[in-house]
């Protein structure tokens, strides 16, 4: 497979249009070292707010791509587009409804060749993607282990993204979802507050994103960028 915009991200933050984040924070961010920016959330995300934050990024050298949740948000200028379906979700429109009205009206404007579609499991049912999207956040760790498999083997889906935003994961059932796969990039977020917890996700994810605790506390934010880099992978 040829590499993609994705395939290096070893550590990436994920930056959120809809949340304040002041011109220092954003520097210590951009400079840290990280892999890339994701920009990207599941609620509040408009054009205006995408342009926005992608220009103040740009001022950055860092790789910079953008999660596309909504058709109206189709922001020109990113290195790269992630295309998210939720794999176990109660409504299909945010498995493949939504994604076939969006390429039927706006396809033609995508830059293919930067994009990969991204299969979402979500595992927190309390999080706002999981209300969102109805997602069946509660199933066994056997059902998770099929839904990445029918991702990975049956769809062959580029990149996996075991998601437990807010909350730190199982990372025993992350290791035995790593060791269920056969070729999709394995992503996990969720629950990251440092180093620790980083260097953890890191010996079982390809790609560990760090989000929330960028606004909550961004030293610990900033430490796990070495955190995961120094990781020794199983
Ligand atoms: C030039 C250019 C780019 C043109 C684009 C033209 C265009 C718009 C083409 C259409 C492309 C396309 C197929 C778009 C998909 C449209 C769509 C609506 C897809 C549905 C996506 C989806 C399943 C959304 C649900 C939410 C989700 C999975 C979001 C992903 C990000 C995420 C989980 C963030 C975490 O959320 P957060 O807000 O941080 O959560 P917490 O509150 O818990 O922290
Ligand atoms: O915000 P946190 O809990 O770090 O999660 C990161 C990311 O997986 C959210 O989509
Ligand atoms: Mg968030």
């Amino acid at each position: 497979m040829l590499p993609s915009f994705y395939s290096d991200w070893k550590h990436v933050f994920k930056l959120d249009p809809d949340r304040e984040i002041d011109d220092d924070a954003l520097e210590a961010v951009c400079m840290s070292g990280t892999d890339a920016i994701l920009v990207g959330g599941s609620s509040g995300v408009t054009f205006e707010n995408t342009v926005d934050l992608m220009s103040r990024i740009r001022r950055y050298e860092v790789s910079c791509a953008f999660e596309l949740s909504d058709a109206s948000c189709g922001v020109p200028g990113f290195d790269g587009y992630l295309i998210p379906s939720v794999l176990n979700t109660r409504r299909s429109e945010w498995l493949i409804g939504r994604h076939v009205e969006a390429l039927r009206d706006f396809g033609h404007l995508l830059p293919w060749e930067s994009v990969a579609g991204v299969a979402y499991l979500v595992l927190n049912p309390d999080s706002t993607v999981a209300r969102l999207t109805e997602a069946e956040a509660g199933i066994s760790n056997a059902e998770a282990i099929a839904y990445s498999q029918v991702a990975d083997k049956l769809w062959t889906v580029p990149i996996l993204y075991v998601e437990y935003s807010g909350t730190y994961g199982d990372m025993d059932l992350l290791r035995d979802i790593r060791a269920a796969l056969q070729s999709a990039q394995l992503i996990y977020g969720g629950g990251i507050d440092g180093p620790e917890r980083a260097a953890q996700a890191a010996r079982f994810a390809d790609t560990v994103v760090v989000g929330n605790v960028i606004y909550d506390n961004l030293a610990a934010a900033i430490a796990t960028v070495h955190a995961v880099k120094e990781a020794v992978k199983e």
